[in-house]
């Protein structure tokens, strides 16, 4: 894919997560999955965001690409600010700003690859653009060779990459991907984080990847540590040479922080 057809649009912030908390009910009691966030993150970066199970990685995610409603704050995402839009409204934002890309795909199984590639356009009623935009897609993703073969046919691999060119054909401002690498053996893992990578660091795509892995996070610019629904701290991934002395930093950060659990 040329960098010319398709490259992220520029916008100086494309994620601004002001004060931002969200709660859930659970019952009778209340939890707050993400508790006064804020965070900026800037045209071209790749950030990976971490924590444990529970720390609220996937609220976040979800909280940036409109999938949950606030309590309190604010996320301006490509300088809008998502709480000022109607479902509608942000439906169709999500659909023209948003990547989105799953740990378990999410593609349709009835259709070919190329298929579910270009839905995102046809379901936005931009089929014009499936010309201009779909093989050099294809091409840059490895994926010609199996546009026509259905999702059963493809390994892992093959799937999250038709998943991430279905994320990138309407050309997002933001890539968002919750633990892309998690249903993948480690070398197509591996594959899929040196790709994520070569699309910023090509197309100043700005991605961001929540993950628990430190062999994923080592692969972005920055890393966003969360813990009990907090941003614990961050670091940039360059200050380390490898996914051990990262994990190993990640590992002493995060234990010198007692959670609200552990205080109590
Ligand atoms: N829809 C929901 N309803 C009720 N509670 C929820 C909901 N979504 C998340 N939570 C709670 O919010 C907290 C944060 O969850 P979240 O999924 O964001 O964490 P996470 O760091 O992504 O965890 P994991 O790595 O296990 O996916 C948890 O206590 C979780 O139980």
């Amino acid at each position: 894919m040329s960098t010319s057809t398709l490259s992220a649009p520029a916008v100086r912030s494309p994620v601004r997560a002001e004060h931002v908390t969200k709660r859930f009910r659970q019952g009778e009691a209340v939890v707050e999955a993400i508790k006064d966030v804020s965070l900026t993150i800037d045209d071209g970066e790749f950030v990976a965001v971490m924590g444990a199970s529970g720390s609220g990685k996937s609220t976040l995610l979800h909280a940036m690409a409109g999938l949950t409603r606030l309590d309190e704050g604010r996320m301006v995402v490509a300088d809008t600010d998502l709480s000022g839009l109607s479902d509608a409204k942000l439906t169709r934002f999500r659909r023209r700003k948003i990547g989105l890309v799953f740990q378990s795909f999410n593609l349709i199984p009835t259709l070919t690859a190329e298929e579910n590639i270009t839905l995102p356009l046809l379901t936005d009623g931009r089929g014009d653009r499936i010309k201009e935009h779909l093989d050099p897609l294809l091409d840059r993703l490895g994926l010609t060779a199996r546009r026509r073969h259905r999702p059963d046919a493809l390994s892992g691999g093959e799937q999250q990459r038709v998943a991430i060119a279905r994320s990138l054909i309407t050309d997002p401002a933001l890539v968002l991907a919750d633990e892309p690498t998690g249903s993948l053996d480690s070398v197509s893992g591996q594959n899929i984080c040196r790709l994520l990578r070569e699309l910023c660091e090509e197309q100043r795509r700005t991605i961001v990847v929540v993950t628990h892995e430190p062999a994923v996070a080592v692969w972005a610019g920055r890393v966003v540590v969360m813990k009990d629904g907090h941003v614990l701290t961050e670091f940039r991934t360059s200050d380390f040479g490898d996914a051990q002395s990262l994990a190993l930093h990640y590992q002493n950060v995060v234990k010198a922080t007692p959670t609200a659990k552990e205080q109590a």
